[in-house]
């Protein structure tokens, strides 16, 4: 477990750039460490950003993408290609536009497809995937992620892990069905924090006045349970990527030095 450590950025542009850049970085770093870097993606509109941003970099020709595994920490269930699904927007923003190696691409199963309307059945199929992708090296049936980034609620929930729903109080499963969520759509795949904690670096994402609350409560000692948010660390990072509007109401001892 890694204790948090904040960055703020002037504003939410500002910020997609500094995280594009900062993913570059740890994906070269991590193909020049290991061969193979491994990146989980979040949904959202900051997670949107940061690959429009790292779309839009020169330096985006440093990663060998073909030695690039990507991720999703969460889904929602909806059929493939439909614009609401993290993994269209995604492509858009990104992933489309550079020579990734298709079977490196572990996108989550969608609704309509191989397990019909049955998120848990999907989420499953999910986490044996990921679990055929676990050597060795690893604790347990996850890879070790590189990086895993999540956006954060206005409620605290980062991935589909809702205040107070069952699957922020999963402790075996690495991948569930997530029913009842209260951002729509209500059915969604998601990790829980089990797997979200075999990630290298746990990045944390938040722009925003809407996100000041959650931030200040998730960063502030409150339980996982109320807060998925604070659950969520890296084995040797967590990183909080705000803006200043997201860190607003930060405790005093908890605020950054000025002038970022
Ligand atoms: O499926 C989803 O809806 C996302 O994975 C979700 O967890 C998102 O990351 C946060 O709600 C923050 O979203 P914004 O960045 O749009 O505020």
């Amino acid at each position: 477990m890694s204790d948090p450590e904040l960055v703020v950025h002037r504003d939410k542009e500002l910020m997609a750039q500094a995280v594009a850049a900062r993913l570059i970085t740890a994906i070269v770093d991590a193909q020049a460490a290991r061969g193979v870097a491994s990146v989980v993606l979040t949904g959202g509109r900051n997670g949107n950003a940061l690959l429009a941003g790292l779309r839009a970099s020169p330096a985006r020709d440093a990663i060998d993408w073909s030695r690039l595994d990507l991720w999703w920490g969460d889904e929602r269930f909806l059929p493939k290609g439909d614009p609401d699904r993290n993994d269209t927007q995604a492509r858009e923003a990104l992933l489309d536009g550079v020579p990734l190696d298709p079977a490196r691409v572990h996108t989550m199963p969608v609704a309509g497809g191989a397990y019909g309307d049955d998120a848990d059945a999907a989420a499953a199929a999910y986490a044996e995937e990921l679990a055929a992708a676990a050597g060795p090296d690893d604790d347990g049936p996850v890879p070790t992620f590189d990086v895993l980034m999540l956006g954060v609620g206005p409620d605290t929930h980062v991935a589909s892990l809702f205040p107070e729903l069952p699957a922020v109080r999963e402790t075996e499963r690495t991948v569930v069905g997530v029913h009842g969520a209260p951002k729509p759509p209500a059915t969604r795949v998601s990790l829980t924090l089990p797997a979200i904690r075999a990630a290298r670096e746990v990045w944390l994402l938040a722009a925003g006045e809407d996100k000041a609350q959650a931030v200040a409560i998730a960063l502030s000692g409150a339980g996982e349970m109320q807060a998925p948010a604070a659950g969520a660390y890296g084995r040797s990072r967590t990183l909080w990527l705000l803006d200043q509007a997201a860190a607003a109401r930060l405790p005093g001892a908890l605020e950054p030095p000025a002038g970022v």
